[in-house]
């Protein structure tokens, strides 16, 4: 049967003082850093922070974006755009082989190892798609690693720089230059394009360089959090497009995966870790190769700070406030539910509870009646209750056929997975 994965710590910090934890944290930040610099040569600059490029964007433009209008904000001083990445943009610690492959990400690794080496020749595009923090960025950079090696051009995006580019380039009338550079490139990488959705000028933009390079032949390889057809207010026309391609999902590891992710990222960091230490990191559940990356140098940095070697029980000690969160989870109300799979599947609330019986309602419907049952501690009556007062055999009927599906394919299994953890997101 299906265990619904836990959900991801809360930002919480009741339990701790939000001063002592800033000092430890500091603390260790600043040991992870002497550790990093005493046991391995400085590396090349990792690539710049999205965050930073949209903010440098934006405070060089004053563009802002609202619901998809863009509107310019005529105060700021206004700097002609630079449109060519400067290089150097993939970060070198993303390739293939420093990509643990598991069953949660097996297709994924395939598919995009199989495009690297026959860029615009099989799956185009490919669509990654996944969770917070499971290694899509990864993979989008390692495909890039491969091209560029090839000495095809190569260009990486976030949805967000790519859309400032837009904005820029339509400001300045710049918009042949813009054209200009994505027609000529080899591989476009796109992270996040979820981002795109609703935004007009984008889309639209997008669609036409998509169209060009797929006709040219020329590789595409987006990310998103969620499947094409999940994403609220995105083109028919792109969402078809996204579709022609493969999609990928990328899971959150198993226990047995997340020991060898540890294991890889232990022996990177040069540091022997007991195995017992290393087996009680990755049996914590975790959604997120991020945050088992983040407990790893965690307790790397206490032992440094405290001078101590590597046990389990120093590992429980630096982890304690990350258990402890977790730990306070409260569960989801069946509103947040309802409110949640609404968004997911980007049907309105009121036609779920509604009497309509299209097949694009009634699925949702009864992913709703499933994750009520699994996730909150409403009765079958409630959840009726809150589905627009519907008896509670309907309900059950609801329950029995998606757990039915989930039990024959993995796809409704992966897509249950992601509209939890969309919904466990919201909640945070
Ligand atoms: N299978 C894996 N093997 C080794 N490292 C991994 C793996 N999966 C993820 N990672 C590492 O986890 C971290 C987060 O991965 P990444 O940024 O690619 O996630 P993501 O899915 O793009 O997340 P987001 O949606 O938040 O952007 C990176 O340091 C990456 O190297």
């Amino acid at each position: 049967m299906f265990t619904p994965p836990k959900r991801p710590h809360r930002l919480g910090r009741s339990r701790f003082s939000a001063q002592r934890e800033k000092r430890i944290a500091d603390a260790a930040a600043n040991a992870m850093q002497s550790v990093t610099s005493r046991l391995s040569p400085p590396r090349t600059p990792r690539i710049v922070e999205d965050e930073q490029v949209e903010q440098t964007a934006n405070e060089t433009t004053g563009v802002a974006e609202i619901s998809g209008v863009q509107e310019y904000n005529s105060t700021v001083t206004a700097k002609p755009p630079t449109f060519f990445n400067e290089g150097g943009l993939l970060n070198p610690r993303y390739t293939f082989d420093a990509f643990i492959v598991g069953k949660s990400n097996q297709l994924a690794h395939a598919a995009s190892l199989a495009v690297s080496e026959n860029p615009g020749r099989i799956y185009n595009p490919l669509f990654l798609y996944g969770g917070v923090g499971l290694g899509k960025t990864h993979l989008l950079h390692a495909v890039g690693h491969v091209g560029e090696a090839a000495g095809l051009t190569v260009l990486y995006v976030t949805s967000e720089k790519f859309t400032n580019e837009i904005i820029n380039a339509i400001r300045f009338q710049k918009t042949e230059e813009f054209r200009e550079k994505y027609r000529q490139i080899d591989i476009l990488l796109v992270d996040d394009i979820q981002f795109i959705a609703g935004k007009e000028s984008t889309e639209e933009e997008f669609f036409h360089t998509f169209n060009s390079l797929h006709i040219a032949n020329k590789q595409i390889v987006v990310t998103s959090d969620r499947p094409p057809k999940a994403i609220p207010s995105l083109q028919d026309r792109l969402r078809s497009r996204f579709e022609w391609g493969l999609l990928a999902d990328v899971q959150a590891p198993e226990y047995e995966h997340r020991l060898a992710i540890l294991r890889s990222k232990a022996d990177s960091l040069h540091f022997a870790i007991p195995s017992s230490v290393i087996d009680y990191i990755a049996r914590a559940e975790s959604h997120s190769v991020r945050e088992l990356e983040g407990s790893l140098n965690r307790v790397i940095a206490y032992a440094t700070l405290q001078d101590a070697p590597i046990t389990v029980k120093l590992a429980s000690q630096a982890l304690e406030h990350i258990y402890s969160e977790k730990k306070q989870h409260t569960a989801l109300t069946v509103s947040e539910v309802l409110v949640g799979v609404s968004r997911y599947y980007n049907v309105d609330a009121d036609l779920l509870r509604g009497k309509q019986r299209d097949r694009d309602i009634v699925w949702p419907r009864q992913v709703a009646m499933y994750l009520m049952r699994e996730e909150t501690s409403a009765s079958w009556l409630q959840i009726g209750t809150e589905l627009g007062g519907r008896d509670h055999t309907t309900v059950i009927h609801g329950w029995e056929k998606v757990h039915a599906e989930m039990a024959h394919s993995d796809r409704v299994r992966h897509e249950i997975a992601a509209v939890l953890e969309s919904l466990q997101r919201g909640q945070i």
